[in-house]
C-alpha cells in the first residue's frame, strides 16, 4: 500500500492531468481515497485507455473517422490489427449470440459478466499474439494490441451493480465501455408496438454514470466512459419525476374512457393514440391557452410532469392533461423521442463522460448532424461516435451516400464510428463459402481455398492458428526450462 496511491492530495493531481481535466466529479478526491483497495488493478487498462485516447483525439483534431467492427474471436481480431483498424469493439448484440449458454435476439439481458468475460478473453488473446511476434523477432508486436470498447448496456442495475460491472471491465483490461439510458430488462429489437425503447429518467441515468466515473477513480482508471444517448429512439420512460424530461414526455390531451394500460390489441391500442392526441404538456398548454403560457412556463420553471400540472388546472380549470392515461401496462409514461432530448441529456451528463454517442439502428443523416452541432456548440473538445447497426437496402439505393458517409461523418465532427454486426456477419459468409467448398471438394479445399491463402494473408506470419503459431512460445519455454538432467 502506498501513501500516494491513497493520497487526496495525489489523487487531484491526476484529476488536473491531460486526460482527466475535462471531467467534473460531483464527490471530492478524499472521499475516493477512502473507497481505494491497497493496491490499483488497472495496469492492462490504463495503458490501453491511454492508447485509446492518443487514437480518439487524433481524429478528433485531423477531422477523421476510426471506423472498426466487433471481433468474434482471436483471429478476426488479429486480422483487424494487421489490416490496420486501430480500436476494436465488443458488442453485445454480438455476444448475446456468440458468449451466451442461450442465444437469442439482443435484450441485453445476458448476466453482467458475460461483456468482460469476452474482452478479458480478447485482451488475453491478443497479449498472445504480441508474445508470439516479439518471440519471432517483430520489433513492432505491441501495435497487435488493439484498445477494445465494450458495451456496458444500461449497467444491469443501480449503482451498485454498475460499479461491480465498471470494476470488471477494469480488471478485464478493457480501454473504454459505454453506458446508455435504456431500462434493464426492458430491451427489445422488434419495437412493433412502441414499447421497445424504454429509457430511465434524467437523474438515473446521471446516477448511472457518477458511479461508473466513482468506480473508476476508486481504481485510478483512466477508462474512457462513453455515453451512448439513446432518448431520440425512446418511446417510454419509466418515471415521470425528473423536471428535465417534463418537455418529451407525453399524455392524452382528450379524456376517454379508459386509459392505453387497459387496452390488449394493437388495433385498440392504435386507435387509443390517435383519440387521445398526445402531447406534453408544455405544448398542450400552449396549444389550448397561448395567452396564459408565458405565465404557466414562468410559475412551472423547474417543476417536473406532477408539480406543473395542478398549476395548469389552477389557471385553466377546463384545461385536461393526463400523463397516467397514456401509461402502458408496465407504468411506462410515453416519451416523445427526438434528438433534442439526446442532445439535452447529453449536455446535462457531459461533464462526466468522454465520448458521447447518439446511439442510431438506421442512418439518420440529419438527426446525425444536429447532435454534433448541439453538442460540440457547448463542448467543442468533446469526442463524439456512431454506428449503424441496421441492414442496407439490397436494391443499391444507398451506396451513392454510403460511400461517402464516413467522410461526412468526420466532417460533421465524429471521431469514432464502428459497425457491429459487419465482422459477424462477414465470418457467416466465409464460413458459408467454407462449409460448401468442403463439402464438394474435401480436403483438398481445404488445403487450396482455406490454409494456403491463409498463409499467404499473413506475410511471414500465416494467419492458420491451430499449433503453428503458439509453438514458438512452447519452444521458447522448454528451450529456458532445459533437461533438467
Ligand atoms: C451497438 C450495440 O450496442 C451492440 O450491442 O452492438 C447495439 C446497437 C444496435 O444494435 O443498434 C445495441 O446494443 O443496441
Ligand atoms: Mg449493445
Amino acid at each position: 500500500m502506498s501513501d500516494e496511491w491513497l493520497s487526496p492530495e495525489a489523487i487531484e493531481a491526476w484529476w488536473a492531468s491531460p486526460s482527466q481535466k475535462a471531467l467534473k466529479r460531483p464527490y471530492t478526491a478524499a472521499a475516493v481515497a477512502n473507497l481505494r483497495d491497497p493496491f490499483p488493478e488497472n495496469t492492462t487498462s490504463n495503458a490501453m485507455a491511454l492508447r485509446l485516447r492518443a487514437i480518439l483525439e487524433k481524429h478528433h483534431r485531423a477531422k477523421t473517422v476510426n471506423l472498426t467492427t466487433s471481433p468474434l474471436e482471436m483471429s478476426s481480431q488479429q486480422m483487424m490489427a494487421e489490416a490496420g483498424m486501430e480500436t476494436a469493439y465488443v458488442s453485445g448484440g454480438v455476444a448475446s449470440f456468440t458468449a451466451v449458454t442461450d442465444p437469442s435476439s439482443d435484450h441485453a439481458d445476458y448476466t453482467y459478466d458475460t461483456l468482460p468475460k469476452k474482452v478479458e478473453l480478447l485482451q488475453r488473446a491478443q497479449k498472445l499474439n504480441t508474445r508470439i511476434a516479439r518471440a519471432k523477432g517483430n520489433k513492432d508486436a505491441d501495435s497487435f494490441m488493439l484498445p477494445l470498447i465494450a458495451d456496458a448496456d444500461s449497467g444491469f442495475g443501480l449503482y451498485t451493480t454498475v460499479m461491480k460491472l465498471a470494476k470488471l471491465f477494469v480488471q478485464a483490461g478493457a480501454a473504454g465501455f459505454h453506458i446508455d439510458d435504456l431500462f434493464p430488462g426492458a430491451k427489445r429489437f422488434d419495437g412493433k408496438d412502441g414499447e421497445a425503447w424504454v429509457i430511465v429518467p434524467m437523474c438515473e441515468l446521471q446516477k448511472r454514470l457518477t458511479a461508473a466515473r466513482l468506480q473508476l477513480d476508486i481504481m485510478g482508471s483512466e477508462l474512457v466512459v462513453f455515453y451512448r444517448a439513446d432518448p431520440h429512439s425512446a418511446t417510454r420512460i419509466t418515471s415521470s419525476v425528473d423536471p428535465r424530461d417534463r418537455p418529451y414526455i407525453l399524455g392524452a390531451t382528450v379524456e376517454l374512457p379508459r386509459h392505453y394500460a387497459s387496452l390488449t390489441t394493437s388495433p385498440e391500442r392504435a386507435e387509443w393514440k390517435t383519440k387521445a392526441k398526445l402531447l406534453s404538456l408544455d405544448d398542450a398548454f400552449k396549444a389550448a391557452y397561448p395567452e396564459k403560457y408565458d405565465e404557466f412556463s414562468k410559475k412551472t420553471e423547474g417543476l417536473n410532469v406532477s408539480e406543473a400540472l395542478p398549476i395548469a388546472t389552477k389557471l385553466a380549470p377546463e384545461f385536461y392533461f393526463s400523463a397516467d392515461a397514456a401509461r402502458n401496462s408496465s407504468g411506462y409514461y410515453a416519451y416523445n423521442g427526438c434528438v433534442e432530448a439526446s442532445i439535452a441529456r447529453t449536455l446535462e451528463i457531459a461533464h462526466l463522460v468522454d465520448v458521447c454517442w447518439p446511439n442510431a439502428s438506421w442512418y439518420e443523416p440529419v438527426d446525425v448532424e444536429k447532435y454534433a452541432k448541439g453538442v460540440h456548440a457547448v463542448h467543442p473538445d468533446k469526442w463524439l461516435g456512431y454506428n449503424i447497426t441496421g441492414s442496407f437496402p439490397e436494391d443499391g439505393s444507398l451506396d451513392p451516400e454510403l460511400k461517402v458517409l464516413n467522410q461526412k461523418i468526420a466532417e460533421w465532427g465524429y471521431c469514432w464510428q464502428f459497425m457491429p454486426l459487419a465482422m459477424f456477419t462477414a465470418l457467416g459468409v466465409a464460413a458459408k463459402n467454407t462449409a460448401v467448398g468442403l463439402m464438394q471438394g474435401g480436403t483438398n479445399f481445404y488445403v487450396e481455398n482455406v490454409s494456403r491463402p491463409a498463409s499467404k494473408a499473413g506475410g511471414k506470419d500465416s494467419v492458420e492458428w491451430w499449433y503453428k503459431k503458439p509453438a514458438i512460445l512452447t519452444d521458447t519455454a522448454a528451450e529456458v526450462i532445459g533437461d533438467c538432467m
